[in-house]
């Protein structure tokens, strides 16, 4: 899950698109990148690390320009490499610049059409470099020698007739704006909203409304899927639905994982929507163990603890923060490698002793997805004096692969594939173990928006929104095998085409 942003400003952008990258940092940690534009020229720092580390004050000074886009990033293709860390950039039409949140499920036959009908060269792994030439492309045959809306607007409609799977965009045209897009089926979040300032109106587009609050931008709406935007250099801003057949299918697993709580997606409170996962969960565990032994619930921080709270009112318990988290070690799951992901429970969480000693214990997690935090926490909550340790998960079991940009591909990774609940309370070694029902769940966001008809549940159900083939799959999880995606490169262990230092 990738954090796209952009900025038409009235003033300098630079330190606008820093502070909102920091803010959508929980997005992807893994690489950074701004590129502003200012008089005919592009400005351009990406590269390995978090916000802070990526961009430094020297960075900061060459960015300038009062429009600007950037980007965090979580692999979800090719590799971790600074060679893929985005924005892109292409030099024609224009020359343009791009941020994408998501993942292409047909990238490498879109790359061999590129190569043979249109003789453009990819120079990475990375679907999104992919998608940007295509859209590149596609304006291209507008033969635009004035760019308007309407050439913009046409191309993102070809995108979406050529480009399979989940994208938010946003793009910069050299010397005319931004765009920005969502998927026909509105699988990434997009939002946009305004500011005022003395010298004028400025707008922004972003992953997340979190990222506008913190900015002191005013959330106008989300984009619907299918839909762009474009602002262009003067400020104005232009709305088009480009897509045939929209149909909205939102990932659900924003709502469970990825958002911050403090966000609004498709009309929907993160927040609340989590309240609501916590709050069923708990009538399950009343209906289906009405006579539990539960003395205390206790979350796994960070983004359980607003479930894990309403279901201890529900189920009328002790609720208490038994696990403290090391603020300054970033999300687990986001990180590329399991022999990084494993050591880092135990450096991020360390228990309270008391608050388990003797104790029949509910730990509440949002998910459990390869099982790597659940099974070091149980062991950590017996370690720390637990007579029971019983494990609940706002959401159901994750029994199939994500395409849609969450790094997920293989099925053999996770750990409820082939195995029934039972099998998995063994696999963590629990004493009892809670699912959420997917009906709950769907209920437990849509209750924000009943107008969300259907969302994207595939990691649960298999029900992939937009079409995937067993054989694509099976191609996932044999590439995955081999080590090809979303692969750990060594930092600074590489070459890579286009960066400023
Ligand atoms: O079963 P797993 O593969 O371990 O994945 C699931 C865990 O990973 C996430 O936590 P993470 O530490 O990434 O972020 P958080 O601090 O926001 O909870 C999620 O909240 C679960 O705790
Ligand atoms: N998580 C994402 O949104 C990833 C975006 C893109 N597929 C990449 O790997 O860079
Ligand atoms: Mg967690």
């Amino acid at each position: 899950m990738c954090g796209i942003i952009g900025i038409v400003g009235q003033g300098p952008v630079n330190q606008s698109l820093y502070d909102g990258l920091t803010v959508l940092q929980h997005r992807g940690q893994d690489a950074a990148g701004i590129v502003t534009y200012h008089d005919g020229r592009l400005y351009l720092r990406k590269g390995n690390g978090l916000v802070r580390d990526v961009f430094r004050a020297r960075h900061m000074q060459e960015l300038v320009g009062n429009i600007g886009i950037g980007h965090v990033r979580y692999p979800t293709a090719g590799s971790s490499s600074s060679a893929e860390a985005q924005p892109f950039y292409v030099n024609s039409p224009f020359g343009i610049t791009l941020g994408h949140n998501g993942n292409l499920i047909n990238t490498e036959a879109l790359k061999r059409e590129l190569f043979l009908q249109d003789r453009r060269h990819i120079n990475t792994e990375s679907d999104s470099e992919v998608l940007l030439n295509i859209f590149a492309q596609e304006l291209l045959h507008q033969q635009p020698l004035h760019l308007e809306p309407e050439h913009v607007f046409n191309a993102v409609g070809a995108v979406h007739r050529r480009c399979r799977g989940a994208y938010g965009v946003v793009a910069m045209i050299n010397g005319h704006g931004i765009v920005a897009f969502r998927d026909p089926y509105g699988i990434r979040p997009v939002v946009y909203g305004m500011r005022e300032t003395a010298a004028g109106l400025e707008y922004m587009v972003a992953s997340e409304s979190v990222a506008l609050d913190a900015l002191g931008f005013k959330l106008i709406r989300d984009l619907a899927p299918g839909e762009a935007i474009y602002i262009d250099l003067s400020g104005h801003l232009h709305t088009r639905q480009c897509a045939e057949a929209p149909q909205y299918s939102p990932c659900i697993f924003e709502y469970v994982y990825f958002a911050r709580p403090d966000s609004i997606i498709d009309d929907v409170f993160v927040h609340k929507a989590r309240m609501r996962m916590g709050d069923y969960l708990g009538r399950k565990i009343m209906r289906e163990w009405p006579d539990h032994d539960i003395d205390v619930v206790i979350p796994i921080p960070e983004t359980s603890r607003t479930s894990a709270l309403e279901l201890a009112m529900r189920l009328g318990v002790k609720y208490r923060e038994g696990f403290i988290k090391n603020r300054y070690i970033a999300r687990t799951f986001i990180m590329p490698g399991q022999t990084e992901r494993k050591k880092s429970v135990r450096q991020k969480l360390n228990p309270i002793g008391l608050e388990f000693q003797g104790k029949n214990v509910l730990l509440v997690d949002d998910s459990i997805v390869r099982g790597t935090t659940s099974r070091e926490i149980v062991m950590m909550a017996r370690d720390a004096g637990a007579r029971r340790v019983y494990f609940a998960s706002a959401s159901p079991p994750v029994r199939y692969p994500n395409v849609y940009g969450i790094d997920m591909p293989a099925a053999h990774e996770l750990i409820a594939h082939g195995r029934t609940e039972q099998e998995v309370c063994e696999a963590i070694c629990a004493d009892r173990l809670i699912y959420q029902d997917l009906p709950d769940l769907v209920r437990a966001v849509q209750k924000g928006n009943p107008k969300l008809a259907r969302f994207d549940t595939a990691v649960f159900d298999g029900d992939y929104v937009t079409g995937v083939s067993p054989d694509y799959l099976a191609a996932l999880e044999q590439r995955r095998a081999e080590g090809k995606i979303a692969v750990r490169v060594p930092r600074q262990a590489h070459i890579d085409l286009h960066n400023t230092v």
